[in-house]
């Protein structure tokens, strides 16, 4: 696969703080990429690095086939979409569009006719027709999006950087934008890098999803990989889909707090020991129900839990238990393939999973 966006070894501190700790990657052309990561990872720093907003203090950035370290941000041909959208209040739709082709430092168009056509182009390629004279402040916060993105588009460049771009958006809105952002891309055939701090974002809408931890790439896979195989403890916990346990490996066991868990699933190689197992691949029993801990199925393992409370979400459950050493421990039931179950605060549970199901990281 051919790459757009080359990056080694970027380091960039702000004082004592390595926002970016030799920071490697390359990024595929024609995709959709987001990038997840904690709050302070580094993300907006890399695409403040990228564009040219920022200055590094070692490492090499190669786009497009050259090293673009030292070319100034309007000279990259990368395009920024804010947060804030960042539109002139007093100018029209198609005039906050051609703002920055008629007043760019470099290579400015002057040709009224020119820049009218492109205007116009990028209006009905990001679905922006007949609100053209519709001043800013009177559009919706879904068109605001869009006219930001008319307005990077429109300079025509060969990469796109989104720093949380449906941030400021409400949550039906930004689920109906994830959609249309894809399809926009797709229209035009560059890549987009979308920085998110949500999982479900970033999963649902790249192509390849890059995580950031501590300002170096912990995983870089497409989405259904990061999602059944984190690479590490760490992605897994900022992926808010797993449960983990930490402790010490005997034999072929990994001692926790509230049990012996075996180890049986997929084994990652990590430093420290951790096992996960995802919400959604657990069932609730009643202890009455359940077997006694000497006749649990092989295949199978069981802890117990104390239930706390549920949140009902129309398709699924979120039922939340404590364990016993006070660790919250979450489970996804999905409704169209088990019906509700009724649980009752505070009694004991038996929460089972198979063996296989869980992730090793030992
Ligand atoms: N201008 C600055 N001066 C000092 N420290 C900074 C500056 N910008 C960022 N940092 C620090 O660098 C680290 C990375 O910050 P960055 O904003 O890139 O993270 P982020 O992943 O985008 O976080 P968030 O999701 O909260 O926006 C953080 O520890 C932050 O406090």
């Amino acid at each position: 696969m051919t790459s757009v966006l080359e990056l080694t070894g970027l380091v960039k501190t702000y004082g004592d703080t390595r926002a970016l700790d030799g920071l490697s990657v390359s990024l595929p052309e024609n995709q959709y990429i987001s990038l997840l990561g904690p709050s302070g990872s580094g993300k907006t720093t890399l695409l403040r690095v990228i564009a040219g907003f920022e200055k590094l203090e070692s490492g090499a950035i190669r786009f497009a086939g050259s090293q673009i370290n030292a070319t100034p941000p309007h000279r990259r041909g990368i395009g920024f979409v804010f947060q804030n959208f960042a539109l002139f209040p007093h100018l029209t739709v198609q005039e906050n569009i051609a703002f920055g082709l008629a007043n760019r430092e470099a290579d400015a168009l002057t040709d009224a006719r020119e820049i009218s056509d492109r205007v116009r182009s990028i209006i009905d390629l990001v679905g922006l027709s007949g609100l053209e004279t519709r001043a800013v402040t009177q559009i919706s916060g879904g068109q605001k999006q869009r006219v930001a993105l008319a307005r990077t588009l429109v300079t025509e460049p060969k990469m796109v950087l989104l720093d949380e771009p449906l941030g400021a958006l409400d949550a039906n809105l930004r689920s109906r934008m994830r959609h249309e952002l894809r399809e926009i891309r797709e229209r035009c055939g560059v890549t987009f890098l979308h920085v998110t701090g949500s999982e479900t974002e970033a999963l649902a809408m790249g192509d390849t999803v890059l995580v950031l931890d501590r300002g170096r790439i912990a995983q870089k896979d497409k989405s259904d990989a990061v999602y059944s195989r984190p690479i590490s403890a760490d992605v897994a916990r900022f992926l808010n889909c797993y449960n983990l346990f930490s402790g010490r490996i005997e034999g072929d066991a990994l001692i926790t707090a509230v049990g012996t868990l075996p180890l049986a699933g997929l084994r990652q190689p990590a430093a420290s020991p951790a096992y996960a197992i995802r919400h959604d691949r657990i069932s609730v029993c009643a202890l009455s129900e359940q077997a006694q801990p000497d006749e649990v199925r092989p295949d199978e393992v069981r802890i117990e839990g104390r239930f706390l409370a549920e949140e009902y979400t129309g398709s699924a459950i979120y039922s939340f238990f404590a364990l016993d050493d006070g660790a919250v421990f979450e489970v996804e039931t999905h409704l169209s393939h088990r019906s509700r179950q009724t649980l009752e605060p505070q009694s004991r549970y038996a929460l089972v999973w198979k063996k296989e199901d869980a992730l090793v990281y030992a």
